[in-house]
């Protein structure tokens, strides 16, 4: 029935969509098979892209010619950067989206690629030939041949959704688990762990009283994800904020003896940085109350996220909790919270491609990986469909480093030191996070991406464009200066202390209170050029003056590690005869088979002197 294509991806969604859309762009058939083709892209959870970290990484896929920022800027709710008063290696796109929407674009935007077929369909087992991934088998019983398979199962292998006592063999509400899978890889020689994740109770935004909540807007000056020209919807939403008390905690804890978590039915580990509601006033006994964000699901639908409200208590608990919070008196219920227990694939069993290391030509991608989040499942995504394209046709692999990306972070860090705890994003796991911001992310990917044929030349154009001109601007404001009687009526406004003698434009600008604007605001001639600029480029401008200092030093630690980055161990490596190894380094550097030596460095239970033996051996 169907003729062999090149790459197979299992799952739609959002590694899936990724990658399907990846390996289809640089110029592989792909079949995309899912279970069911009415919740491509579901948001399982928050209709929200991006935040702290996670923002970041949706830049930089959008940098290198993925969709997850186009989509999510097409389905903008309510944009904001968040840590604005933060340097800039801290500011943090995120923006509240319409689900609906959100799916929808998704939908049509792989509907628009000609290299991508669909198929509705549950995926049982994949097909391996002489050590290699070669198709898959589906539920109906049919055979798809491919030269390779990509596996974005997400939450779905042997899920198990929990509400109260009671227990659902399901992948997300509603849907069902995928069953086989997790079965058949093991007797391919692949370990499976477990973990969970949950979500909180949706309710109907017409039983809510927004009079008691405080609102909360968007960012007047809107800011996106994509360094495209996507047209943005021109109105937001509001969200609000109210925040529950101890007579909601009282009732939760009523909970407490059917809840699946505490009474140990739930085995594995959750997300320790979302806790669920239960958790929270559990764990942190202390507090009185605790933050709730309520959040539209969509431009139409009254249906409202009730975030911070993660639970999987029995639903009429839930229920009568809910009542005590401020704005929530009458609220009618449309969805219980739950909890969900899944397989995952620990990702040491990965190389840096997302390959795995026992069967070639196999990748997996998202949360089978043990990560959380929309954006880290994106990401992953993105750079396993690349792979397994440039695997087939024998071309140069791409993986990014970590001090070029996020997205290289989270890659080395899931594949060289594993993760039993659901991964996500954050900025301190960046040990460059400095130099990786969401300002730059198309200066440090898309010249990368270019080269694979990720992007066309338009785009890179575009990147030139905003490196030279922001070159050039901090250039004019080094040569030119200021007078007192210009500056410093602004600088009196600011209460920053006055000029005495006239003053480079460069250096009025490193003043702490100052930013770009107060110098146009000072001079017309200034302000007439900023005219001719695009807003990015002058963000740029006044970024690379105001933190130029520490950027050097951050380059020159990532130039003092290169030698041990940038040194090569070959994949065939006989750890084996180093005696001298220690045993435990030699256990773990057969099982990573780290790419360099800065990888194997990274490896935990590899200490130094096992690296300067490694070098030794290796020179
Ligand atoms: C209850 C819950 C709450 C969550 N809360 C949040 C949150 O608030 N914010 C956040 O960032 N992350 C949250 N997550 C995690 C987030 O949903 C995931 O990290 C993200 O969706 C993972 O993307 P993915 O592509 O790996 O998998 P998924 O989005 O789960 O997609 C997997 C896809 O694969 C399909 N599939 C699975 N098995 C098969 C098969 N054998 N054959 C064919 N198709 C198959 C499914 O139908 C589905 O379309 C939550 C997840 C759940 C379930
Ligand atoms: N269940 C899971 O598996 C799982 C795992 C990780 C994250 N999550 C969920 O993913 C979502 C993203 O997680 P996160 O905490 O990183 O990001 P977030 O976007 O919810 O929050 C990031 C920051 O933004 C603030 N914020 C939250 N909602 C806001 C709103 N409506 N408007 C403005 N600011 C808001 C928060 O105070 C926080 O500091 C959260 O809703 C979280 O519950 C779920």
């Amino acid at each position: 029935m169907f003729n062999k294509y090149n790459v197979i991806v299992v799952g739609a969604g959002h590694a899936g969509c990724e990658a399907a859309a990846a390996a289809a762009n640089l110029g592989s058939s792909v079949l995309l098979i899912t279970m069911n083709m009415g919740v491509i892209a579901q948001m399982s959870c928050n209709p929200a892209i991006g935040g702290v970290a996670k923002g970041q990484i949706v830049r930089e896929i959008d940098a290198m010619g993925g969709y997850t920022g186009i989509i999510a800027d097409k389905s903008t709710l309510q944009f904001r950067m968040l840590n604005l008063s933060k340097g800039p290696a801290m500011w943090s796109p995120r923006s509240q989206n319409d689900r609906m929407r959100f799916a929808e674009e998704w939908r049509l935007t792989l509907e628009s690629l000609p290299n991508v077929d669909m198929w509705q369909d549950t995926v049982k087992e994949v097909i391996v030939k002489n050590g290699r991934a070669a198709g898959v088998v589906t539920s109906l019983g049919i055979r798809i041949e491919s030269d390779a398979v990509i596996l974005t199962n997400g939450t779905f292998l042997n899920g198990i959704i929990h509400i109260g006592e009671k227990k659902i063999g399901g992948g997300r509400t509603g849907e069902k688990a995928a069953t086989g899978l997790t079965e058949q890889l093991i007797t391919l020689g692949f370990e499976s762990g477990r973990m969970k994740t949950g979500t909180p109770p949706r309710v109907d935004g017409r039983s809510l009283n927004y009079k008691l909540m405080e609102e909360q807007w968007g960012d007047d000056k809107r800011g996106r994800f994509s360094y495209t020209d996507v047209e943005l919807p021109t109105i937001q939403r509001c969200c609000w904020i109210t925040y529950t008390n101890d007579k909601v905690h009282e009732v939760l804890k009523t909970g407490f003896e059917k809840s699946p978590m505490f009474t140990g039915r739930i085995k594995g580990l959750g997300p320790r940085y979302c806790p669920s509601i239960e958790d929270k006033i559990n764990r942190f006994s202390e507090r009185d109350r605790h933050q709730i964000f309520v959040e539209p699901e969509g431009f139409n639908t009254v249906e409202i996220y009730v975030n911070g409200f993660s639970t999987s208590l029995p639903e009429d608990v839930q229920q009568k909790a809910l009542r005590l919070i401020p704005g929530f008196e009458n609220a009618k219920m449309y969805r219980p919270g739950y909890a969900i227990e899944y397989d995952y694939f620990p990702p040491m069993q990965l190389d840096l491609t997302l390959e795995t290391l026992k069967v070639k030509h196999l990748f997996f991608a998202g949360q089978i990986n043990g990560t959380t989040g929309y954006e880290e499942a994106g990401a992953q995504g993105f750079i396993a469909g690349v792979n397994a394209h440039q695997r087939i046709n024998d071309l140069q692999e791409l993986i990014l480093k970590r001090s070029e990306s996020y997205i290289g972070v989270l890659i080395d860090d899931l594949v060289t030191k594993g993760t039993e705890e659901p991964y996500r994003m954050f900025t301190s796991r960046a040990e460059h996070r400095l130099l990786l911001r969401q300002d730059n992310a198309d200066i440090r990917l898309t010249p990368i991406a270019y080269k694979l044929g990720l992007v066309d030349e338009e785009r890179l154009r575009k990147v030139n464009k905003k490196i030279e001109d922001s070159d050039y601007l901090v250039d004019y404001m080094k040569q030119h200066s200021l007078s007192p009687d210009e500056m410093n009526p602004v600088l009196e406004e600011v209460g920053s202390s006055p000029l005495q003698q006239k003053s480079r434009m460069f250096n009025i600008l490193s003043r702490p209170q100052i930013n770009i604007s107060h110098i146009a605001k000072a001079n017309t001639v200034f302000s007439n050029l900023l005219d001719d600029y695009e807003d990015e480029t002058i963000e740029q401008t006044e970024i690379k003056i105001k933190y130029d200092s520490y950027f050097a030093k951050e380059m020159e630690i990532v130039n003092r590690m290169k030698k041990m980055e940038d040194k090569e161990i070959n994949p065939n490596f006989d750890y084996g005869k180093l005696t001298s190894l220690s045993i435990e380094a030699r256990e773990k550097l057969l099982k990573v088979k780290p790419r360099t030596l800065g990888q194997a460095s990274r490896i935990s239970g590899v200490s130094p002197s096992d690296i300067s033996v490694l070098m030794v051996h290796m020179s």
